[in-house]
């Protein structure tokens, strides 16, 4: 059974604040090798390992994982709202065969999910429900932050489930990171409308969303001019787990610490959690070759920006 898989940043910012034109050329590249990849792949079923921005999942109640039984994009950012066409039943499998692993997972049967889930979708099928997509939420922005081995082990076990579909083309993906700090509160030091979004935020008026993400948006042309106040973006961090993560040995991730992995690489650097869970689903097809890999610091976008494609070995 084999396994194919892209990891790639995503960022609210594409197309509101687009870098220098042989920059975003770059990026519209990588992104086209992926596209390429997987439409060779021709993959029959996809698992989504993203975070979510305080749009779907909230401080009322936050999991650490959570695997998505029916799902609905939110929209924000100009992304496409509505439903995802998500197996059902083999999410279900999914779940059971988790929890059997001694494992502690969530369930939603109706999750709504934000940019960091649509986004490669959109990129990289033109649409939400063109392929069977079982969507699984990993927190990359809320602390409290599990332990890293947690991560790969919660990886290994979806990719043993998957590696099971004998009958499938079976897609992970990973979205989110690399080294980023864009401006999303922190319960420590938010203020109480801030507080107010992170407990239950959902559902915000269209006004509320647009002058959230404006201030997204300005934060991004500051960060490019110099003048924003966000950590910088970490790309020795970037690389060095990039590395890792191509290596095909995930060992050295357990001893990641959450305290000091975000102040290295930023607070939503927990956002490489859906790629290393990625990776490790990955590895339980066995060893696996990386195809293609690109990276680069983007401050217009808020992102050590890095796309991964890999397959299992043959
Ligand atoms: O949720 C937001 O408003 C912003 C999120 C963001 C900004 C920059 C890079 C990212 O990966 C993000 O998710
Ligand atoms: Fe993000």
């Amino acid at each position: 059974m084999s396994l194919a898989l892209v990891t790639m940043s995503h960022s609210p910012l594409l197309g509101y604040n687009d870098p220098a034109p042989e920059v975003k050329a770059e990026v519209d590249n990588a992104f086209a090798s992926a596209r390429a990849f997987v439409s060779e792949y021709d993959p029959t079923l996809v698992v989504s390992f993203a975070p979510d921005h305080y749009n779907g999942f909230f401080y009322d109640l936050m999991p650490p994982f959570c695997i998505g039984y029916e799902a609905l994009g939110v929209g924000d950012y100009g992304t496409a709202e509505g439903p995802l066409n998500v197996p059902t039943g083999t999410a279900e499998k999914l779940a059971e065969w988790v929890a059997e692993r001694d494992l502690d997972v969530a369930i939603s049967r109706k999750m709504e999910i934000d940019h960091g889930a649509i986004q490669p979708l959109e990129i990289l099928f033109g649409g939400i429900d063109t392929v069977p997509t079982i969507p699984v939420f990993v927190n990359g922005v809320a602390k409290p932050f599990t332990r890293m081995v947690r991560v790969r082990r919660l990886g290994e076990a979806i990719g043993s489930f998957l590696a099971t579909l004998t009958d499938e083309r079976v897609l992970v993906i990973g979205s989110g990171g690399l080294s980023h700090d864009p401006p999303v509160p922190q319960w420590a030091t938010a203020t109480e409308p801030q507080r107010a979004l992170l407990l239950n935020g959902r559902h915000p008026t269209a006004a509320a969303r647009d002058a959230r993400q404006e201030r997204v948006i300005q934060t991004g042309r500051d960060f490019a001019a110099g003048t924003a106040t966000i950590q910088d973006l970490a790309p020795e961090w970037d690389r060095a787990l990039m590395a890792v993560l191509a290596s095909g040995d995930l060992s050295p991730i357990d001893a990641m610490n959450p305290t000091q992995m975000a102040h290295e690489a930023g607070n939503s650097a927990h956002e490489v959690r859906t790629w290393v869970a990625a990776f490790a689903a990955l590895s339980a097809a066995g060893p696996y070759r990386v195809g293609y890999a690109y990276y680069r610091p983007i401050r217009e976008y808020i992102a050590g920006f890095g796309v991964m494609t890999a397959q299992t070995a043959r």
